[in-house]
């Protein structure tokens, strides 16, 4: 062996050693680079988890908010009918009772057979005519055809007297002429098994439309859950007339039944009647709409013919 050459690694050792440092720098960068991509694996696994959590969480809140278990009508079914009868409240025992029409049979009915949708359009033009006249600041206007108030701004007028003899010129007879009021008496008392000769329309019974402007005053304020006879007094049995469609004209603005652990929602869809005793066996609210505009009418009826009103005429 060649005494310059002893001592120094062979051609081969060297390259041996370089392999090994280049290997063992290598599998220091792999073991950094496997570290590095352990990390964000985790950090990609803890922020899904997170937002998982956070949609769960979410969901949970708003859920709970609307606690909607079931659903009595589907906005996409079209219901012959379907009748829930609910224990009756002691609400209508401080009343004066009328026999063969006080509620002693109570719940809530959904039918889509009453009113057709052409109806429910032809109806909806004329709330459109009349809001279009005023329309309130907040979300939600009125249109009150047999008392002729109507929502401005933050307050109400009188239709009749604000646009005198100009009313004619905005609603024709012929808009006064539907008989909506007559067809859902006639389903209300079938279902409740009274005659439909023992109710009254009565007051107020109007048209809303709601927006998802924000309120200004409490008149805008309609979604707190309510009992109609209650609020109104004089009502017996209500009904909703809808007259545009729920997730195509607007959302949110669902109709829910208040019960513990079990609320229950309608879906308005346009020419939907959905109808119920107004007592507190029925408490109810609307959800707040999110987006579009949803047009209903609320029309009531009574067993007190002193509390009935006519039809709505043009005076
Ligand atoms: O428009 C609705 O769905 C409900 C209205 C209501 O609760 C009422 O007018 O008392
Ligand atoms: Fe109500």
């Amino acid at each position: 062996m060649a005494p310059g050459r002893r001592g120094l690694p062979s051609q081969h050792t060297w390259h041996s050693r370089a392999t090994a440092v280049l290997f063992s720098v290598l599998s220091v960068k792999s073991a950094r680079a496997l570290r590095e991509l352990r990390r964000k694996w985790l950090r990609a696994a803890g922020l899904g988890t997170c937002a998982a959590l956070a949609a769960l969480l979410l969901w949970g809140i708003l859920g709970a908010d609307d606690g909607v278990t079931e659903v009595l009508a589907h906005r996409g079914e079209v219901l012959p009918g379907r009748f829930i009868e609910v224990p009756c409240s002691e609400d209508y025992d401080s009343h004066r009772r009328f026999e063969g029409c006080s509620p002693t049979k109570c719940g809530r009915g959904v039918t889509d057979a009453v009113i057709s949708r052409d109806e429910a359009r032809r109806i909806r033009s004329i709330a459109e005519k009349g809001l279009s006249l005023g329309g309130s600041d907040g979300g939600a206007s009125i249109l009150d055809l047999h008392s002729g108030a109507l929502s401005v701004g933050k307050h109400f007028v009188n239709l009749y007297r604000y646009f005198g003899d100009k009313i004619e010129n905005i609603f024709s007879e012929e808009d006064f002429q539907l008989d909506v009021r007559q067809k859902v008496q006639l389903a209300v008392a079938q279902a409740f098994g009274v005659s439909a000769s023992s109710l009254h329309l009565t007051k107020p019974t109007f048209f809303s439309r709601i927006n998802s402007t924000e309120a200004r005053t409490a008149h805008d304020e309609y979604w707190h859950a309510h009992v109609d006879k209650v609020t109104y007094g004089s009502f017996d049995y209500t009904s909703l007339l809808y007259l545009s469609d729920y997730l195509d004209d607007f959302g949110g603005g669902r109709f829910v039944f208040v019960e513990e652990g079990a609320n229950t929602t309608v879906e308005p869809r346009a020419g939907r009647v959905s109808f119920f005793t107004s007592g507190s066996e029925n408490l109810h609210r609307v959800e707040k709409v999110h987006w579009g505009t949803r047009y209903a009418i609320t029309i009531a009826f009574t067993c007190n013919p002193d509390l009935g009103i006519a039809d709505p005429a043009l005076t």
